[in-house]
């Protein structure tokens, strides 16, 4: 225990044991499964994996530092725009413990026709939050929304600033006082796992793209339509890089 600071900020080992089930759940399971989207995205999409390595390479050590990682703009655009694409957490919900108004950024129509300037939530209500939506949404990102491109983060379009997420204008590790207190430790952690891939290797993916199927619950993952008892898993083709 930590004997520099004050005894009733100290937390018992007991606390310090509970929260290893957080860390490995919230921890582990989001950021692998967006290294695992972030290889299906470079496979299907092998100019920006080019693209990627040959920055990559620009590096000249095989263990960068946080901020020789964070130097690279390819390499951070890819990375965001897998976390907007294919964000590991697809939705999450809360309780109101109140009634209350939500505000609208524009009116909305709701199924019996009647308009509707802002939300009114009594206390007790679900309210969904649509992660993936939010971060797909045409209206916000534009025609190609659903493509990805992550050259769009040389210039990200200004409908999109207004999403209230903690990070990167996406709702990926949602905003707020109960935002994801990890997200910087797992984009560098990304970053890090892409840069030694990347390099060293070239991948394709290993079945026919329309055999990939997304499984959504708490963590999204891909997974096989012709064996989705086997769980998660993306078959990839993996060969080392020749240098030159
Ligand atoms: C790509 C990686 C990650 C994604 C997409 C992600 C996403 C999220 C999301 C969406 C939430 C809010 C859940 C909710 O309240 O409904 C959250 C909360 C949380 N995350 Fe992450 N997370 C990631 C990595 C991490 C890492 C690396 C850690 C720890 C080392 C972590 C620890 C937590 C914890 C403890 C919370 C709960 C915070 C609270 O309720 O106050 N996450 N994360």
């Amino acid at each position: 225990m930590a004997t520099d600071i004050p005894e009733h900020q100290r937390m018992s080992d007991e606390e310090v044991l509970a929260q290893i089930p957080t860390f490995l759940a919230a921890g582990h399971e989001t950021t692998s499964t967006g290294t695992t989207w972030a290889l299906y995205a470079l496979s299907e999409n092998p100019q920006v994996q080019k693209k990627l390595r040959e920055e990559l390479t620009t590096i000249s050590t095989d263990n960068p530092t946080m901020d020789e990682l964070n130097s690279l703009p390819y390499l951070d655009a890819v990375v965001r725009e897998v976390l907007r694409l294919y964000p590991p957490v697809p939705f999450s919900q809360r309780l109101t413990v109140k009634e209350d108004v939500i505000p609208l950024s524009a009116p909305v129509t709701d199924r019996n026709g009647k308009v509707h300037e802002y939300l009114e939530v009594p206390k007790g209500q679900f309210v969904f939050l649509p992660i993936l939506s939010v971060n797909r949404d045409k209206k916000l990102w534009g025609e190609d929304s659903l493509k990805f491109r992550p050259e769009r983060w040389e210039s990200p379009p200004e409908a999109a600033s207004a999403i209230p997420g903690v990070w990167g204008n996406m709702l990926t590790f949602i905003g707020g006082p109960r935002a994801c207190i990890g997200y910087r430790f797992s984009l560098v952690e990304m970053k890090a796992l892409l840069f030694t891939l990347v390099r060293a290797f070239e991948f394709e993916l290993g079945v026919p793209a329309e055999e990939i199927g997304v499984s959504s619950w708490i963590v999204q993952r891909p997974f096989l339509r012709s064996n989705p008892e086997a769980g998660g898993q993306l078959p990839l083709k993996v060969k080392p890089v020749r240098r030159m």
